[in-house]
Parts: C-alpha cells; sequence; structure tokens
C-alpha cells in the first residue's frame, strides 16, 4: 500500500515526501505541473537515494485518476494539490474555486470509490481570519476571512468534515499551516516562485541575490513590539515531518482531527530581516510602506495539541529557516527554471 501525495511536487510536498521516504513509505504523486517542475521529484531522488513514481494528472480529470487508482493501491491521501496565492485568488476568484474545490469534491468521489478513505488536508491559520486570541488553539473560532483563498480552505475544511460525519468509515486529519519557510538543508529542493515573490521570506531572498531592489515592509504602525506584523515562521522540513506523524495517527482511526501546525513562537518582520541579514552576511535594504489589505497584525500557533498528540514539535530555529532560504536561493538563483529551460 501507498501513500497518495497530490501536489507533491511543489514546495511543501516535496519536503513531505523527503521524510516520507525517509521514514520507510511508499509514495506515488499525482501532480499537474502547475506550480511545480518535475525537476524537483528528480531532486527529492537525490535526496533520498529511492525512486520517485509519480503520474502527471490533474485532479480534476476523474478518468485520469481512476486509471491511477486501479493500478495503485493507496492507504491514505495527503493533499497538497491546489492554488494558494492569496492576491492572485483575489483577481481570479473562479479560478481559484475551481481548482480548490471541484478538485477536492472530485478527489474525495474517487478516494470513495476505491475505498481509500484516510485523508490528510492541508489547511491553514488563515481559517482564523483575524484571530479572536493568541497563541492560537485550534477551538478559536473561524474569522472572517477576507480572500478568496482562505475561504477555499476553509470551505475544502468543512467539506471534508461533512464527508466525515456522514460516513466515519472516514478518517480525516486537518492540518493547519503557520508560516512555513526555510529549504531543505542539501539546498536541493526549495520553494520556486513564479514572479515576484508574494511572501516575506522568498523577497528578502531575492533581495539578497540584488534580483529585487529592496523589501517594502507593509507597515510599521501596528500594535507589536516594532510596530510590524508577527507570524509564526515553521521550517518546511519540521512542517514535512509534522505529516509523518499526521500518517501515524490517521492510521489509528480517529475519526476528524485538527493540528496547528506552527512553532508557537512569533517573530516581526524586521526581526526576520535582521535575522537573514546576520545568517547570509548581506545588508537587506528596506523602505516601510503602507499596511496591506487584508493583513493582520499577530498570528501564531499554539502548537500543544499536536505535540501532545502526534508527539511532534519543531526542532529548527529562526536563522536555520533563514540560513537554508539563503542556501536554496544562491544554489538555485532561479529556482527550477534555470534546470528546466
Ligand atoms: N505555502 C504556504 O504558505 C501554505 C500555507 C498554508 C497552506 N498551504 C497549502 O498547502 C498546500 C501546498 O502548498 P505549497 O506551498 O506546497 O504550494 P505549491 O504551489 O508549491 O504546491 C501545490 C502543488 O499542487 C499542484 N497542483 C495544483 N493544482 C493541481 C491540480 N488540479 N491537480 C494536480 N496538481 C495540482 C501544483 O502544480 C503544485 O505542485 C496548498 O494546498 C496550500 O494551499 C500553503
Ligand atoms: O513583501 C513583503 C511581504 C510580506 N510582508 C509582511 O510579512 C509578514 C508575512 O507575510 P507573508 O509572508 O505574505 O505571509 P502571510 O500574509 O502571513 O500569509 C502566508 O501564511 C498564511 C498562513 O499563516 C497562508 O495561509 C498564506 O497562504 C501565506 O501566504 C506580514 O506581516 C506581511 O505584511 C512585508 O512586509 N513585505
Amino acid at each position: 500500500m501507498s501513500i497518495l501525495i497530490t501536489g507533491g511536487a511543489g514546495y511543501i510536498g516535496s519536503h513531505t515526501v523527503v521524510e516520507l521516504q525517509n521514514a520507510g513509505y511508499s509514495v506515488v504523486v499525482v501532480d499537474n505541473f502547475s506550480n511545480s517542475f518535475p525537476e524537483a521529484l528528480r531532486r527529492v531522488e537525490k535526496i533520498t537515494g529511492k525512486r520517485v513514481p509519480f503520474y502527471k494528472a490533474d485532479i480534476r480529470d476523474r478518468s485520469a485518476m481512476e486509471e491511477i487508482f486501479r493500478k495503485e493501491k493507496f492507504e491514505c491521501c495527503i493533499h497538497f494539490a491546489g492554488f494558494k496565492a492569496v492576491g492572485q485568488s483575489v483577481t481570479a476568484p473562479w479560478e481559484y474555486y475551481d481548482n480548490n474545490i471541484n478538485g477536492t469534491l472530485a478527489l474525495i468521489d474517487v478516494m470513495r470509490k476505491y475505498r481509500t478513505k484516510n485523508m490528510i488536508f492541508s489547511s491553514s491559520a488563515t481559517v482564523y481570519g483575524k484571530p479572536a486570541f493568541v497563541p492560537i488553539t485550534e477551538d478559536c473560532p473561524k474569522g472572517k476571512i477576507v480572500n478568496p483563498y482562505g475561504r477555499t480552505k476553509s470551505m475544502q475544511e468543512e467539506i471534508l468534515a461533512d464527508i466525515q460525519k456522514a460516513d466515519p468509515e472516514w478518517n480525516v486529519i486537518l492540518l493547519r499551516y503557520f508560516n512555513p519557510i526555510g529549504a531543505h538543508i542539501s539546498g536541493l529542493i526549495g520553494e520556486s516562485p513564479v514572479g515576484i515573490p508574494g511572501n516575506l521570506v522568498p523577497y528578502i531572498a531575492q533581495v539578497a541575490v540584488r534580483r529585487l531592489e529592496k523589501l517594502l515592509i507593509y507597515g510599521n504602525d501596528y500594535h507589536t513590539r516594532d510596530g510590524t506584523g508577527i507570524r509564526d515562521y515553521i521550517h518546511v522540513s519540521d512542517l514535512a515531518v509534522g505529516h509523518v506523524k499526521a500518517l501515524e495517527a490517521v492510521r489509528q482511526n480517529p475519526g476528524l482531527e485538527i493540528y496547528n501546525l506552527g512553532t508557537g513562537k512569533g517573530y516581526s518582520v524586521l526581526e526576520v530581516v535582521r535575522c537573514f541579514e546576520q545568517v547570509s552576511g548581506v545588508p537587506i535594504p528596506c523602505q516601510v510602506v503602507s499596511r496591506r489589505p487584508g493583513d493582520i497584525a499577530v498570528c501564531y500557533a499554539d502548537a500543544g495539541k499536536a505535540e501532545r498528540e502526534l508527539k511532534w514539535k519543531t526542532t529548527r530555529s529562526l536563522a536555520d529557516m533563514c540560513l537554508d532560504s539563503w542556501r536554496w536561493q544562491l544554489g538555485n538563483p532561479n529556482g527550477y527554471h534555470d534546470a528546466c529551460s
């Protein structure tokens, strides 16, 4: 029996494949490469020394998915596939609802037909909206979500919870990620954004290699220790290990469970910039501009439930995250694009 990894060539998926293979699991990746490259999987193979079987397919394509399910035997699906850019979701909402919602519905339909009823789903801290309190526990009420991407995540959670309620043979773990950054320590795999990065650390990394002139800091008038936004940055390899632990838990028939995957610590934009400067030795020019619409002041996890129940906690520091992002950026200034041109 293998583990189906949808979106396994992407940023978080590829790091998770590494940790799953290192833990002895056999995986099969399905990805349409709409936001990734097969090169990522070749590099995973270099890291683990194991072959990564994959199918190029769109999870909305039922006949392609059925063909895969007829050939393979899956015990569980870890479902990463989907679109994730907040800004793009505002300008292309139809594409986001179609890919994220229809994709998940089609996947669930094929899974139930072939009696694979264990699912680990990539959700996000974005479902808490402006959180009612910090550190955020899983009981924190969902908040008002201000963009279509976030709404698709919240809807997918609800769809999966309803499916599990209606058919208790399903086991569903919803993982709410905080802010994944960093890259595998080898420098072989990492985040490969298309165009100008929308997220903080990939943007800083491109300023550091002088592809971008300066970092725009979105507001220094928040009620935080230095006025800039605070987030819970988590190393992508720690996050990936969280999936291995969730997989162990899903095999114990938990029904429906939700876990925050974060470090429990919040860092401000200025603290991240200073840390990146320290580990890289490169000054990062910055300019403070007005707040970005939709941003919140503070967001960090109470990661206690995952620690107690999944026996998982993060091991890497902010300096590790910045150093690993820097190593990946230096070795792959254009992400995977160079390897594919
Ligand atoms: N990166 C983050 O900050 C973050 C935070 C919270 C949640 N998430 C969620 O985690 C998941 C993975 O995120 P990521 O950062 O690795 O993104 P990513 O874009 O790097 O990976 C997603 C992968 O899914 C593939 N894909 C997209 N639509 C598909 C479809 N219809 N059929 C098959 N493959 C498809 C893409 O080609 C890509 O390889 C996403 O669901 C995302 O919403 C990400
Ligand atoms: O060029 C930039 C980019 C970001 N920021 C600030 O940096 C912080 C982090 O921003 P970003 O890296 O864009 O992350 P978030 O806005 O927190 O959102 C990320 O983290 C969420 C989970 O917490 C996911 O749901 C989202 O998909 C993902 O983009 C915020 O205070 C931003 O205002 C800047 O000042 N300048």
